[in-house]
């Protein structure tokens, strides 16, 4: 399986040494890359022994089965569609971009024409299962997302004490934290839509994990998920789980017996 990547920051560099160096993903290798800092591309591209491009379409164009998206939303947004079109499966981090329900049959239509798949990790939470489960019979009545996380991992400002900074529907947080709430999307996407999701995020001072309270009830019963992550090292915002679960994505894409 040839990867092509877009990005190369934190999670770009964890899988760049996961699947290139440490060989963790059978038959996969990163041969492509683009990043927004030329220089760290090159960089990147050497120390990895993959090829750097000048823009993402000359990286869809080349010879790669697959792209793993790890910049941002917006890139997403502008690419997603050529990237199916040219036939590439696409791996998504910022799985904010689809927090648009018209957006998302758009890109599903083109890759059933195209033959191509979508695939979006779980990111920095879990419970997925739950809520597709529930959904399935529309037995799924309602879902909450609580984050937390310290000050400097949301918007910088330092705060002396806890405090709400959004409070609202999942559409409208990704719009705020495009950087922070990805896993808004992730949940929505697996239960009741961005929409109806409702989300709550809280700058703690004293908090030193990135945690995600998932509450979630319908017909059949009621779930409490706390998910307590801790940072990756050169990025707060970003929970190292995020990160897992891209690779864990990875490992799993094309195996006959499928978990969960
Ligand atoms: N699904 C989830 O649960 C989570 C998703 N994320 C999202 O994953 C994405 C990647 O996260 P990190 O690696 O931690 O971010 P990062 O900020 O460390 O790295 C982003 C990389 O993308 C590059 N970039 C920015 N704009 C670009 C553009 N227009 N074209 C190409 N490259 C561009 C930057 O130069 C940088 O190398 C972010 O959008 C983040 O919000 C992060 C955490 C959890
Ligand atoms: O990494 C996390 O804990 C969550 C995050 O940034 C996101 O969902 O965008």
């Amino acid at each position: 399986m040839k990867l092509g990547l877009i990005g190369g920051g934190n999670i770009g560099k964890f899988l760049l040494q996961s699947i290139n160096n440490d060989q963790l993903v059978d038959g996969a290798q990163f041969v492509g890359l683009y990043t927004r800092n030329q220089e760290k591309a090159n960089e990147l591209a050497e120390q990895y022994d993959l090829r750097s491009y000048q823009t993402i379409d000359e990286l869809i164009a080349s010879d790669i089965d697959v792209i793993v998206e790890a910049a941002t939303v917006e890139v997403v947004r502008t690419h997603a569609a050529s990237i199916l079109t040219h036939g590439k499966d696409l791996v998504v981090s910022s799985v904010g971009a689809f927090s648009d329900n018209d957006y998302f049959l758009q890109l599903e239509t083109i890759c059933k024409e195209h033959g191509t798949t979508i695939h979006l990790p779980s990111g920095a939470v879990g419970g997925l299962d739950i809520l597709k489960a529930a959904k399935a019979i529309g037995a799924l009545q309602e879902v909450a997302l609580t984050t937390t996380k310290p000050p400097h991992a949301l918007n910088g400002v330092s705060l002396e004490k806890k405090t709400v900074l959004f409070e609202g529907n999942a559409y409208e947080a990704i719009k705020q934290f495009p950087k922070n709430i990805n896993v808004s999307i992730i949940l929505s996407l697996a239960g009741l839509g961005s929409k109806e999701t409702k989300v709550k995020i809280i700058a703690d001072p004293k908090a030193s994990k990135n945690s995600h309270e998932i509450t979630a009830k319908g017909a059949f019963g009621n779930v409490k998920l706390v998910v307590e992550n801790d940072p990756m090292p050169n990025n707060p915002k970003t929970s190292y789980l995020a990160a897992l679960s891209v690779l864990s994505t990875l490992k799993h894409k094309d195996q006959s017996i499928k978990v969960g």
